[in-house]
């Protein structure tokens, strides 16, 4: 892991789509805003939309227009109990090229907070029930853990697929630093990583696919692994051929890892679908932290663990960079630096957390 990474997100918005709407809650908009931190929520009146339904272009900060984007991605990643047709089948070891979008940029007037990492949004003429979230942007530093909290379908496995590439995001940049290269929606050419057909032969590569260079060290496992063919072996060495991964020098062991975690060896050896989904969990997660990432992004990793087996993971991601989303505000306490709470309301806070727990105190049955 790279002392000096960054995970830099920067106006990230995402706008609702069909029945997924949900209500916009009444007055209590900006009461609760963390003094840290604060995302003001766009308010009525609405903007006007584009004929493709994106609301018009109105950003003094540059990143309006229409962009053509396109996104793919090598690895793990689902976020809803697998099925054997699902089509966001996680983990695959092929790339996941979803559908071309066209989208326009939006975004309000917004400035970096001297000290904070946050983006404080100025209300724009923007229907906040249209958005899941709203401008959001923060940096996860280096050996850092920033938890995301929020009620259910506020968005958060889809924040986490968006910084995957996995889904589609409104407008927005998300990169790694250090890097050279940076990718986002409503932005410039500069986020182009190639062009697929430039030459003779068709560049099949991801960045060509417009998947960023850095997404290859950043793993994403979903809260439901999902049920492929073969043994979580096979799937760490499908992971090993991928053209991203083959300059990666050394690789951990994953077994090693997962008998930290009381994994089974013989788990390793298993069908996906004859594991307990503790053991699925495990394995994914084992795999993911196997490949060296720099950064993890984490949908609720231990929700099918037994809290003995969660402390352990706790106590082994405590040393990496993530993005951790979880329901439990105990855990949330324990290994997080920071907790994001995102809202209804498409807002969010950012708040510190006290300091985290030592690992001894992580490996405490006291409160299991
Ligand atoms: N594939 C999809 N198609 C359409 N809407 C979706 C899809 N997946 C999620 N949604 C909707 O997007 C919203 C956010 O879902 P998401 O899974 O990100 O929420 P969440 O905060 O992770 O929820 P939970 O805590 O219950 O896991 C929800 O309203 C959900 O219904």
């Amino acid at each position: 892991m790279s002392p000096t990474v960054r995970l830099i997100v920067k106006e990230l918005s995402k706008k609702r789509t069909g029945s997924a709407k949900q209500f916009r809650p009444p007055s209590q908009a900006s009461s609760s805003r963390s003094s840290v931190c604060s995302h003001p929520v766009p308010s009525a009146p609405r903007v006007g939309n584009n004929s493709n339904g994106t609301p018009s272009s109105h950003s003094k900060s540059g990143h309006g227009g229409s962009h053509r984007h396109r996104r793919g991605e090598p690895g793990s990643h689902s976020t809803k109990p697998a099925t054997g047709n699902d089509s966001d089948s996680d983990a695959a070891a092929e790339a996941d090229v979803e559908a071309d979008t066209t989208h326009d940029g939006d975004g309000a007037d917004s400035v970096s907070v001297p000290g904070e990492d946050v983006t404080l949004s100025t209300p724009s003429d923007v229907d906040a029930s249209d958005f899941m979230w709203y401008n959001i942007g923060f940096t996860v530093e280096s050996g850092e853990t920033l938890v995301i909290q929020g009620p259910s379908g506020v968005g958060k496995t889809t924040l986490l697929r968006a910084i995957a590439q996995l889904t589609d995001y409104d407008h927005g940049v998300i990169y790694l630093e250090p890097d050279n290269q940076r990718h986002g929606n409503g932005n410039d050419d500069e986020n182009d990583q190639g062009e697929a057909g430039s030459g003779t032969a068709p560049d099949l590569s991801p960045q060509a696919m417009g998947v960023p260079q850095w997404r290859s060290r950043v793993m994403y496992v979903p809260q439901y692994p999902a049920i492929f063919p073969g043994s979580p072996l096979d799937f760490f060495f499908k992971i090993k051929q991928f053209s991203t991964h083959v300059a990666k020098p050394t690789w951990d062991d994953p077994v090693e890892i997962g008998n930290a975690w009381g994994l089974p060896e013989e788990c390793w050896c298993s069908e996906w679908r004859n594991l307990s989904g503790g053991q699925a969990q495990r394995a994914a997660l084992a795999i993911a932290v196997a490949c060296k990432p720099d950064v993890l992004l984490l949908d609720e990793p231990t929700s099918a663990l037994d809290p003995t087996s969660a402390r352990e993971v706790e106590r082994t991601l405590r040393d990496y960079t993530c993005l951790w989303v979880t329901h439990d505000p105990n855990q949330a306490h324990r290994v997080g630096d920071r907790i994001m709470k995102l809202q209804l309301d498409a807002g969010c806070t950012i708040e510190p957390n006290t300091p985290r727990e030592s690992n001894a105190s992580l490996t405490s049955q006291s409160d299991l």
